[in-house]
């Protein structure tokens, strides 16, 4: 199993936010965390990521209790709200950093450009971008970079139809590979097309 949790509670601020909730996840394979607003999609991502407090259960990540160390990381990509764009660096800078700091690259740093839509952006500064350029690209430098289980919170976010659906297929081609996905998602047609199972959580 990648990811393994029993019984998972978070507890923050005096109020119950996650209660008994089980996930197991193979390897290849897909889940979307789905629920309405408020039912802890967030925090349980946070918790597989190592980073949420409050937790009660038990989660293991690659067989082990997910922790915030770089060796974790070297594995896991997180992608929760926009993330701080290194100032003055191009979109193609951004992802040049990746194949440096990891010493390896799913994907050409061209091809990522190509496949993320963003060869008309390659020059310019995220902060130039609109809100969906920019999610492209905190995609695209999640996947040019070598990792084995992705963490996405809503992946859709500001994304057009068109891309949504290039979206679906580039995550079910990385779970070809072996990689796997878990996914908190508010698009039922990303859920289908990424032929995805379910976890439905419910507040409590
Ligand atoms: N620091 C905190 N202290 C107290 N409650 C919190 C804290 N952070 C989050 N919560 C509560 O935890 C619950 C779950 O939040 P979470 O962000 O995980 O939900 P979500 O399912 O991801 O929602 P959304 O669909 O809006 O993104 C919410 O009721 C929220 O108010």
């Amino acid at each position: 199993m990648i990811v393994e949790a029993r019984d998972v509670g978070v507890e923050l601020g005096g109020g119950q936010v996650l209660a008994g909730v089980g996930l197991r996840v193979g390897r290849g394979e897909i889940v979307a965390v789905t629920g309405e607003n408020g039912a802890g999609k967030s925090t349980l991502l946070r918790c597989l990521a190592g980073l949420q407090g409050g937790v009660s259960g038990d989660i293991a990540v690659f067989a082990r209790p997910p922790v915030d160390e770089p060796g974790f990381w070297r594995d896991v990509v997180l992608l929760e709200d926009e993330p701080a764009w290194y100032p003055g660096l191009t979109v193609r800078e951004h992802l040049e950093l990746m194949p440096s700091v990891h010493g390896a690259a799913r994907m050409e740093v061209g091809a990522a450009l190509a496949a993320f839509g963003l060869d008309e952006a390659a020059d310019r500064v995220p902060t130039a971008m609109s809100t969906g350029q920019r999610q492209r690209l905190s995609l695209a430098m999640s996947l040019i970079r070598p990792s084995r289980l992705l963490l996405l919170d809503e992946p859709e976010r500001g994304l057009d139809p068109a891309f949504r659906t290039r979206l679906a297929a580039t995550l079910a081609g990385y779970a070809r590979e072996g990689g796997t996905v878990v996914m908190a998602t508010h698009d039922p047609d990303l859920v289908a097309a990424t032929g995805a199972r379910e976890l439905r959580l419910r507040a409590s």
